[in-house]
């Protein structure tokens, strides 16, 4: 094409095209606008502004709370301030996804129990970056039928099982650090401790690996650490800019890529040698025992290929759930043993019951304990009391949650009017620290009363989905037997011999009247990572 040939554009015309476009995409937005707008009508929910929705109301919520807070802390907010019912619209488009949020336990179990809604498209698209496209805890439909149906033998209880006596260890070297902290009465974040026992804890159950990362360093746990470094409230949305960083979106593929790496290496190892027997000290079998399991029952010889590699589809696809077991097999648990010590440094009778129950169980001595279990780790069942201030815990503390996408065909049921109301097109959220909070469900609920889940409890029974900190349904925790016996190990191990004492400061801001409160951190993570000094025990 000749130099003449081109087309001569004036700046006239090039500033129309531009007018144009720019008027194209305020029409569709304005459309837009008015079509959500109209949407919410008749819908229950705070005070609504026909332009701004509840931007406003958003605003306002915004000044009264930390900027850093859960949105846990939103949703309670909002149902107080307004005087909220059983379930409540909230719109804040463009800003956030328009959501509905659900704080009655029938009306909970109808969209994840009756029906089970797809996961919310934003839980992949924000996951894929650290867990990988297929993770488990993201996929719907087929996808996630699959993983499931591969997975669920390695959560066994029966399995579970095999993995208490080198967990009973791990923890013993949990007593040994917190014993180094009594000593040194320096504050410490508990949190972040925790936060290691439950790597080295998860390791076991994953790989059946002895990370060791409470003593020192590994490459798994360290890229592990800075994927979670980049997963922080930064990544959400108090701060949506710094997610379109390009450099910080390089950083986070290369620390992908080392730990994909590391994943990847132990499958192709075991791979390569199907006959031989990997198993660790405890003779468990690992999650990657169960995927080269069916790897060898149903993708092996039809699809290895000529250089005998492993199927490259099945390969991603393992590494991808492994990934997102060892995330949130860690992540939830250290915030609740942290939790747990927090609550009970503040509630010394639930304490003192806790410590009786595991006196009469194992008998005063530590070390006779750990080999108790070890020898018969079903006797952790016997933990009732204990087992109650885990879920007391996780009623005032729910560390996950659930975000689902409403659906044409599926309708919440008003409970009181049996009126329908749509989900369709709007964020489903049924928020278990709102549930947790309901007097209703929970008489006082601001008070720490391990006693309202045992059988002779003083209060009427609880219904059941009012309690759903592991969700309820199909996409319940695949984790919450083995998140529940670990707890009962830690407890049974370090309760006796050691007291928490928070080192929040004075003029430290509280939420819900604590400042240990829930910080968006992709699960919720005590405040300042729940501070405060270990002190050993002399007298119970
Ligand atoms: C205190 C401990 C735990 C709590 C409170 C907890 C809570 C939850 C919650 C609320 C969900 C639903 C999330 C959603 O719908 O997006 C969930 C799902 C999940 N959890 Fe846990 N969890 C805990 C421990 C564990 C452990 C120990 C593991 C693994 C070893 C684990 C693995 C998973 C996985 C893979 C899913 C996704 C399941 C699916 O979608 O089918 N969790 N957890």
């Amino acid at each position: 094409m000749f130099i003449s040939e081109f087309p001569s554009f004036s700046w006239r015309q090039a500033a129309t095209a531009v007018a144009a476009i720019v008027l194209t995409l305020l029409a569709r937005f304005l459309f837009k606008l008015v079509k959500q707008r109209r949407r919410m009508r008749g819908l229950p929910g705070p005070p609504y502004h026909p332009v701004f929705g509840h931007l406003l109301i958003a605003a306002k919520m915004a000044a009264a709370l930390p900027p850093d807070v859960h949105p846990h802390h939103y949703w309670y907010w909002l149902r107080k301030e307004y005087n909220l019912g059983d379930f409540y619209y909230f719109d804040v488009w463009p800003v956030g996804p328009p959501t509905l949020i659900i704080c009655n336990a029938e009306v909970a179990e109808q969209i994840t129990v009756k029906s089970s809604l797809d996961k919310h498209p934003m839980v992949k698209s924000f996951l894929k970056q650290h867990l990988g496209v297929n993770n488990i805890a993201a996929a719907n439909g087929a996808v996630w039928k699959k993983a499931r149906t591969i997975y669920n033998p390695g959560f066994a209880v029966s399995h579970l099982m095999t993995a208490i006596p080198t967990i009973v260890e791990d923890v013993l070297t949990f007593h040994d650090i917190l014993s180094k902290f009594a000593e040194s009465q320096e504050v410490i974040e508990l949190e972040a401790v925790a936060m290691k026992l439950s790597f080295d804890v998860i390791g076991r159950l994953v790989l059946d690996m002895e990370l060791g990362s409470q003593r020192g360093s590994n490459i798994l746990v360290d890229a592990f650490r800075r994927q979670i470094n980049y997963m922080s409230s930064a990544n959400t949305w108090s701060s949506p800019l710094e997610g379109m960083n390009p450099l910080r979106r390089y950083a986070i593929s290369q620390n992908s890529k080392i730990i994909d790496r590391f994943l990847g290496d132990e499958l192709d190892r075991r791979f390569a040698n199907p006959d031989e027997k990997v198993l660790g000290k405890s003779g468990q079998r690992s999650m990657l025992e169960v995927a080269m399991d069916t790897y060898n029952a149903e993708v092996r010889d039809a699809s290895s290929d000529s250089s005998g590699a492993m199927d490259p589809e099945f390969r991603q696809s393992a590494i991808d759930q492994i990934r997102t077991f060892v995330f949130a097999g860690h992540d939830t648990v250290s915030t609740l043993i942290s939790m747990i010590f927090y609550f009970l440094s503040k509630i010394p009778e639930a304490r003192k019951k806790a410590c009786e129950e595991l006196d009469n169980i194992f008998g005063p001595d530590v070390q006779a304990t750990a080999a108790k279990i070890q020898e018969d780790p079903y006797i952790l069942n016997r933990l009732v009391f204990n087992h109650a201030v885990m879920k007391e815990t996780l009623r005032l503390f729910p560390p996950a949650n659930t975000v689902r996408v409403g659906s044409p065909d599926i309708f919440i049921t008003d409970p009181v009017t049996n009126e329908r109301y749509p989900t369709y097109d709007w964020c489903v959220w049924p928020d278990s620290y709102v549930l947790g909070r309901d007097e209703r469900y929970f008489p006082k609920p601001e008070a720490f009363m391990p006693e309202r889940f045992l059988p002779e409890s003083p209060f009427s029974s609880i219904p059941a989905g009012a309690w759903r900190p592991f969700e309820r349904g199909p996409r319940n925790c695949i984790g919450s037997e083995f998140g529940t016996l670990e707890i009962k190990v830690v407890l049974a191990l370090t309760l006796r011999d050691f007291e928490f004492e928070p080192a929040y400061d004075k003029g430290d801001v509280t939420v819900d009247g604590e400042p240990c409160y829930q910080m968006l951190m992709l699960s919720a993570k005590p405040k300042k990572g729940c501070p405060g000094r270990i002190k050993k025990m002399t007298t119970r």
